[in-house]
């Protein structure tokens, strides 16, 4: 099968290097010219663990990527794999899809054959019906149902470990509404998968498909926030919470995963993800008061990080070491970071701030210049007044007589991943 992608991000080059994995011919297009040389020349235009090695050997051959939408033509089936940011309300910005659409369905007016449109990217329901089905009949003068087809095909894997989490998914949700030949040709994209791992693949209808994206996210979101404010609870009696967390996990109807309490959730999707269901819930007349809660939570624990930190050392004109900057580790991703709203409540106090990150810190150095960043944990801990710990690198797991070079060993670890020992004034954000 001839597959093209568009769009060469985090979702867009993850898929085209696996689909070609899985021996299918690859197309993928992007705008940004830097991306398009760079597959080609064998190198992942991103920081994805498993990418780089996918990405040469296929990149340039059996992955092809170019700026020209016509390329489409010759596949048989594009995945839509392009950004869906949120305006300021939070509402959901589909401009960018509404775009890739419009090329699309140009470029498939010449074609004679039948011609399936997967829309991967995450859109609220009724967007792919409503607003980008429309786009993509009026560009290419064809009938969708008829002509070409129009498919829902949601994306669950992870930063950090994206190829895994795609390569061997819990599931495969397709949307169609039962059209027969999108189903059939989604079908033979995803077979070798499929029967490697007897996948289970969901067939629903199209806003059903969109929808079960935002409750994906916003059920893991909100099982996070959940384990915080009981976290938050624990703190206050002296409970510890990771404890707490282990014994309930072991529960089947609540698992172990997802448990861990701390500074709360960032990166590029869960903030957007719910920020843009909660508003489209609101644009219908309904308000979510559970997810509204769990976005409240996750707002306040960065302040309570910081609380923690005033209950032992008085920040103004002190230096103080951010462990950790990207919104998880394994990423050099920084977007929504809790190292963010960390670092503007140090700032706010007069902190003097040296932060440390492996792979993030000159992503951050573009949000803030004004502030030091250290080669190494030991070194933003040298003569520091007080530490806070953000991101659960593995190293910060390791870090012992480090903390004798501080000033005032004070810690306030936000994801249980400093070791409590003597020697230091430890305090755990829900334990
Ligand atoms: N990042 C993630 O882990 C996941 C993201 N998603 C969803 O997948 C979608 C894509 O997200 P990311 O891959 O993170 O985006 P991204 O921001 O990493 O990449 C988007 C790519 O699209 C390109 N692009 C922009 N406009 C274009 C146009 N008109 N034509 C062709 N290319 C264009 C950009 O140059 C960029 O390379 C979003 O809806 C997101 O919510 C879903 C699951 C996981
Ligand atoms: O739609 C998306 O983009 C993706 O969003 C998340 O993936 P991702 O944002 O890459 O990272 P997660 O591993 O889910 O972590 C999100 C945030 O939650 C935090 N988290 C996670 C788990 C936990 O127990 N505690 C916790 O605070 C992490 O530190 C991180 O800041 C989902 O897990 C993916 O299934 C989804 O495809």
């Amino acid at each position: 099968m001839h597959v093209s992608v568009v769009g060469s991000g985090y979702v867009g080059t993850t898929i085209a290097a696996c689909f070609a994995d899985l021996g299918h011919e690859v197309t993928s297009v992007d705008i940004d010219e830097t991306v398009v040389d760079a597959i080609n020349d064998g190198e992942a235009p991103i920081h994805e663990p498993g990418l780089d090695p996918l990405v040469s050997v296929y990149g340039g051959d059996q992955l092809r990527a170019t700026t020209d939408y016509d390329a489409i033509a010759d596949t048989d089936v594009t995945f839509l794999a392009l950004p869906t940011p949120k305006h300021d309300d939070g509402s959901i910005d589909t401009s960018i899809m509404e775009a890739g659409a419009e090329s699309v369905g140009e470029a498939i007016a010449d074609k004679d054959d039948y011609h399936l449109v997967v829309v991967k990217s995450t859109v609220v329901p009724g967007t792919t019906e409503d607003t980008l089905t429309p786009i993509l009949e009026s560009a290419s003068g064809k009938t969708a149902g008829e002509d070409f087809g129009v498919a829902v095909n949601p994306e669950f894997l992870r930063e950090g470990t994206a190829v895994d989490d795609f390569m061997e998914p819990d599931k495969i949700v397709v949307g169609t509404d039962g059209d027969g030949r999108a189903l059939d040709r989604l079908a033979e994209v995803y077979e070798p998968l499929v029967l490697q791992w007897d996948v289970p693949v969901f067939e629903t209808g199209r806003r059903e498909a969109e929808m079960i994206k935002y409750a994906n996210n916003a059920f893991l979101a909100s099982k996070v926030s959940l384990i915080n404010d009981i976290g938050n609870i624990c703190k206050e009696y002296g409970v510890d919470a990771y404890e707490v967390a282990e014994a309930i996990g072991l529960d089947d109807r609540i698992g172990e995963r997802f448990l861990r309490s701390g500074v709360g959730w960032g990166g590029s999707c869960f903030p957007k993800d719910t920020a843009a269901i909660i508003q489209h819930a609101r644009d219908a007349g309904y308000e979510p008061r559970m997810l509204e809660a769990a976005v409240e939570v996750n707002d306040r624990q960065p302040e309570r990080l910081l609380d923690l930190l005033d209950d032992h050392v008085d920040a103004d004109g002190e230096r103080i070491a951010v462990l950790g900057l990207a919104f998880k580790p394994g990423t050099d991703d920084i977007r929504n970071s809790r190292a963010i709203p960390v670092i503007e409540g140090l700032r706010e106090r007069g902190a003097e701030i040296i932060a440390y990150d492996p792979v993030a810190a000159s992503e951050m150095a573009g949000r803030f210049p004004g502030i030091e960043y250290a080669e190494s944990a030991a070194a933003a801990l040298d003569g520091a007044s007080g530490a806070v710990v953000v991101t659960d690198w593995d190293e910060f797991g390791t870090l012992d007589e480090e903390f004798d070079a501080m000033a005032d060993p004070v810690v306030v670890d936000g994801r249980r991943i400093v070791e409590r020992r003597e020697g230091i004034t430890y305090e755990g954000l829900t334990w």
